[in-house]
């Protein structure tokens, strides 16, 4: 049998890029558990919203940021994120949640309450885990095996995106993307950024299949190479 040691693959990127359907079916590929972080902000803001602290004050927010208990499943075929106990799973997904998520993962408590859930996450995995954010190699898992930052053409990220909600304008989508990114990139504490030693892969010209190709690939080599 093949030893193989445990190996963390880090993947960022702005949204619509892929990471999610990359990480997911690399993960599944591989053998390795797969950890969603976008959805654990998300599962945070979505208790703020539920329980009414005001999304635009980051000292009601960073009090609050203690309180929810939040579980990630990290079964890439079945990836579950409760709160306090509740499938959280549909919820964080609407418009509501998503508007509000740059203004809640931008406060310092929140990020570090959630930085320590992923690093205990990532080290109880004994085969490894592909990990997915905005600042997974830069400040969550510096130590990663593997980076991949992935990008694409604001357009083709719109495209991807208005196809999943169903009658949504491209255009107000693609605005909304960028209005997101720009938030998410400017941030003081840990902003979206590629991470020196990443690799960059540009998918807006590539196939999900192709770009799985690529990273599994990647992984391979990084594992023959240790
Ligand atoms: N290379 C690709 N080409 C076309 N569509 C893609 C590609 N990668 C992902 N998608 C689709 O784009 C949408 C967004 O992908 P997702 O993995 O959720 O991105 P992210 O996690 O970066 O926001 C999904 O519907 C997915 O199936
Ligand atoms: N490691 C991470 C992951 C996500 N976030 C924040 C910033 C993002 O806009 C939101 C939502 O991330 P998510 O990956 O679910 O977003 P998309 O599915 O790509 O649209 O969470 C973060 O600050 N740090």
């Amino acid at each position: 049998m093949e030893s193989a040691a445990p190996v963390i693959v880090a993947i960022d990127g702005p949204s619509g890029t892929g990471k999610s359907s990359t990480s997911k079916a690399v993960a599944a590929q591989l053998g390795l558990r797969y950890l969603d972080t976008g959805a654990q902000y998300r599962a945070i803001t979505w208790w703020m919203v539920t329980n009414g602290i005001d999304t635009d004050d980051p000292q009601a927010i960073a009090a609050a940021a203690g309180k929810p208990e939040i579980v990630s499943g990290t079964d890439p075929a079945d990836p579950a994120i409760t709160v306090d106990g509740v499938d959280v799973s549909g919820p964080i997904r609407t418009q509501e949640v998503t508007a509000r998520v740059s203004a809640v993962s931008a406060v310092p408590e929140v990020r570090a309450r959630i930085t320590e859930l992923q690093r205990s996450i990532a080290a109880a995995a004994e085969h490894g885990i592909v990990v997915e954010g905005r600042d997974i190699g830069t400040t969550v898992l510096p130590d990663a095996d593997l980076k991949i930052f992935l990008t694409a053409s604001a357009e083709a990220r719109a495209a991807r995106r208005s196809g999943e909600l169903k009658g949504a304008d491209v255009n107000a989508t693609r605005e909304a993307l960028i209005k997101r990114d720009a938030a998410d990139s400017s941030r003081k504490t840990s902003p979206l950024a590629k991470a020196d030693d990443a690799v960059e892969v540009d998918t807006t010209d590539l196939t999900l299949a192709q770009v799985v190709e690529c990273v599994v690939t990647l992984v391979e080599e990084k594992r023959a190479g240790k």
